[in-house]
């Protein structure tokens, strides 16, 4: 397995507590940014600001993503992953529970950087979220995988703004292939978007920490 996989930095819960503090004022200066009416001299003037704490962020660099020190899975320790993880300003983040049944469940908001259609959710970003709850439905079986295919059925338009939720399971394991299907759902309850997806498993599994 390639090294990539192990070969991280593992934060401690207060390190990994203040990384998500910071990357959840990031993700608040994004969403300020997408929706900001202030004159291009006072946009300049934060841009300036903005890139002189960058630099600051640069000062200690680490080659790759860290890992936290929850759950013995290893899939919940990708902290830095775009759909899931705290430290990752991309994500959303969804906080996705799964049940001992096997039942992957989350339920978010969407803010307005996540705009495809005016006022809906972009198809591409109810895809990522699909495939990591479905990935994490399949990886619910012990048996994690690569996703082979993602099939989405966009059925109506996913609201911004509003409490969605989004759940999977997985319907059978075939050798190292790993079939699931999971659905978003809007406050209503109506299924906004439906997919399957089949993951196929490494030959070889990675090491779990
Ligand atoms: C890995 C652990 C990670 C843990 C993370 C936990 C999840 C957390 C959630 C994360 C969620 C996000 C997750 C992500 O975002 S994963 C990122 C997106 N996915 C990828 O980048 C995958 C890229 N592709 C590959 O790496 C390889 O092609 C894989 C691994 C998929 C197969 O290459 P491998 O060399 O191993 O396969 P094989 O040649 O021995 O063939 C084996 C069998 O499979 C069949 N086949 C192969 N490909 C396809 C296909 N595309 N459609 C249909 N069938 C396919 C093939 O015919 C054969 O069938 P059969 O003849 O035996 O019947």
């Amino acid at each position: 397995m390639r090294e990539v996989f192990v070969d991280r930095d593992v934060l401690s819960g207060d390190d990994e507590a203040e990384l998500a503090a910071l990357a959840a004022r990031v993700r608040e200066l994004a969403e300020a940014m997408t929706l900001t009416k202030v004159e291009p001299a006072e946009a300049a003037s934060v841009a300036a600001e903005i890139a002189a704490l960058t630099e600051r962020l640069k000062a200690a660099r680490r080659a790759h993503p860290p890992f936290g020190t929850v759950g013995e899975s290893g899939l919940d320790r990708q902290i830095a992953n775009p759909v899931t993880g705290r430290l990752n300003p991309l994500a959303p983040p969804v906080d996705i529970e799964v049940s001992e049944d096997g039942i992957v469940r989350a339920e978010f908001t969407l803010p307005a950087v996540y705009e495809g259609p005016p006022t809906f959710v972009h198809g591409g970003v109810s895809a990522m979220i699909m495939d990591q709850a479905l990935g994490m439905a399949a990886a619910a079986t012990g048996t994690p995988g690569m996703t082979a295919t993602l099939e989405t059925r966009y059925r109506r338009p996913t609201p911004l703004g509003v409490p969605l939720t989004v759940e999977a399971k997985a319907s059978r394991v075939e050798g190292r292939k790993i079939y699931a299907d999971g659905t978003i759902s809007g406050p209503d309850g109506r299924v906004t978007v439906e997919a399957s997806a089949m993951f196929i498993a490494p030959q070889s599994a990675p090491a779990a920490s």
